[in-house]
């Protein structure tokens, strides 16, 4: 079975870059993305494709070559699952905020929704894909809803999760370690399904990468897969703090660990805490499902993690209060970098958010500066939180545009996000534009130590 058209319903960080390579790589399938958000679909139409609402590099180029040849952005829901033979579900899986699971489950509301369109619109067999993060099982239910509406349509359901990290999502996709695709592959039927799928991934991807497997397997191994990569970074950032107290060096020490082939290098590079929309809400995902089933052991196990990644956030922000002398009220704070990570205009569960908060709860003046995220998406964040009325968030929080706004007059500086244009900042005049003594707190290890100290800046770095 040859694919000609596909959709995805959601155009976001996954659904927007997955479609703009499938579509580059395979010219004879037409690929629709859609969404309910005008304002994000109008922008992925933008003449002028450096608007486009997500920013990866690599990926306005692709978009260019592609837009209007065979891929199409649209609000037209119905009329792109009604065209489909393909259809990927790639919309967003929060954590629950209220009811039973809150705080821990993923809120499938979203995905049900999808379910329900694709009921009532098709009239033709479609294969449905799960792109989202789902909890192990999702299919079951999406079969339940699909095969019961009456009107004889016949639905193949695969898994299909993604694992492309932001800021290098352009290169994850073209050269992927592997594709998992999972499906009924004991029947004729799934296992067709499978094959199409297969097929489109191969227009550039070895076979041999691509991996298939059970539905249940595939959507597990995705959720084990962000729960490993979360579980590296607080393992490395628990060391941290030990460093920190006994004269050793989180970055000699992750180079010394990550040598041994057994481990690896990979994912020890210890931070103020990890950020991003995936895996605090994918690990909370796996201890609520554990916990159903009564596996307590394993729930505590994973959310360990979770607990040592808020430790990270708090402890970062204490230290800078502890170090100003315990108090920064009144004393103006600089923030270098607002994203998650580098090259990413992505700010959910930045570990920034919370260590702003922190510092406002201790009546700091803060002044942020990060070279993509928008002054608006800041104060947004802030005001997520509802630690306090919003006025106040504006009142104690200045978005600046460059970095060097950020030092004029600081009683301290801290690098939240390890974005490349921090290290070649000209930190003498840094040091020179800030109170004296002028504190500078590297929460990414992006910066020389002796190098600033020469300059003679008072010097905090995670793990040394
Ligand atoms: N962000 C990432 O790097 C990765 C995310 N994922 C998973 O992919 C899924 C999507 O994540 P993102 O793309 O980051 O989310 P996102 O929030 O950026 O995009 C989701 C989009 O779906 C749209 N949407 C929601 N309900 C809809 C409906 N009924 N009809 C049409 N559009 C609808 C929303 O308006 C939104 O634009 C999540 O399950 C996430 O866990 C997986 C791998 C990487
Ligand atoms: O499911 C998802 O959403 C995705 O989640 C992560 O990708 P992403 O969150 O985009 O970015 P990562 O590079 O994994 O970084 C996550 C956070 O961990 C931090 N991190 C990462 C690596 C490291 O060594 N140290 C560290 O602190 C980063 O700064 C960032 O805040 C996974 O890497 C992807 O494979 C997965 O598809």
């Amino acid at each position: 079975m040859k694919i000609k058209n596909i959709c995805c319903i959601g155009a976001g960080y996954v659904g927007g870059p997955t479609m703009a390579v499938i579509a580059q790589k395979c010219p004879e399938i037409n690929v629709t993305v859609v969404d309910i958000n005008e304002s994000r679909i109008a922008a992925w139409n933008d003449d002028d494709v450096n608007n486009i609402p997500i920013y990866e590099p690599g990926l306005s180029n692709i978009v260019g070559e592609a837009r209007g040849r065979n891929l199409f952005f649209s609000t037209d829901v119905d009329a792109a699952i009604d065209q489909a033979d393909m259809i990927f579900i790639s919309v967003n899986t929060p954590t629950k905020t209220y009811g039973i699971g809150k705080g821990m489950a993923a809120d499938l509301k979203f995905i049900e929704l999808c379910a329900r369109q694709i009921a009532r619109v098709a009239t033709t067999d479609k294969i449905v894909v799960e792109k989202s993060t789902l909890p192990v099982r999702t299919a079951e239910a999406l079969r339940n809803i699909l095969d019961n509406t009456g009107n004889g349509v016949k639905y193949q359901i695969l898994s299909n999760p993604e694992f492309l990290a932001e800021g290098t999502a352009v290169d994850d996709l073209m050269d992927p370690d592997r594709v998992l695709i999972g499906g009924d592959i004991d029947t004729a039927e799934g296992a067709e399904a499978v094959e199409a799928l297969v097929d489109v991934y191969a227009h550039w991807i070895d076979r041999d990468r691509i991996l298939t497997t059970n539905v249940w397997s595939s959507e597990l191994s995705k959720l084990t897969a962000n729960a490993f990569l979360a579980q590296r970074v607080s393992s490395i950032n628990s060391l941290s703090e030990l460093c920190e107290k006994t004269g050793a060096d989180v970055n000699e020490v992750a180079k010394a660990v990550g040598m041994d082939r057994r481990i690896g290098s990979k994912f020890l590079q210890s931070s103020v805490g990890f950020g991003g929309s995936c895996f605090q809400k994918d690990i909370l995902n796996l201890v609520y499902i554990a916990k159903s089933y009564g596996l307590n052991e394993v729930a505590d196990y994973w959310e360990q993690v979770i607990i040592m990644n808020d430790h990270q956030k708090r402890r970062f922000a204490a230290n800078i209060v502890k170090t100003l002398f315990n108090t920064v009220s009144g004393k103006k704070i600089g923030i270098l970098g607002w994203a998650f990570k580098k090259d990413t205009n992505d700010t959910r569960e930045s570990a920034a958010i919370y260590v702003v908060d922190y510092l406002l709860n201790e009546q700091a003046e803060v002044v942020v500066y990060d070279p993509k995220v928008k002054p608006e998406q800041i104060y947004a964040d802030l005001d997520y939180l509802n630690t306090r009325p919003e006025a106040e968030n504006r009142a104690s929080v200045t978005i600046v545009d460059n970095s060097h706004e950020v030092a004029e007059k600081a009683h301290a500086v801290a690098v939240l996000t390890e974005w490349d244009e921090f290290i070649e900042l000209d930190w003498s005049k840094v040091y020179d534009d800030m109170l004296k003594p002028a504190f500078l707190f590297d929460g990414r290890r992006l910066l020389n130590r002796a190098e600033k100290e020469q300059i003679g800046f008072e010097f905090y770095a995670i793990g040394s």
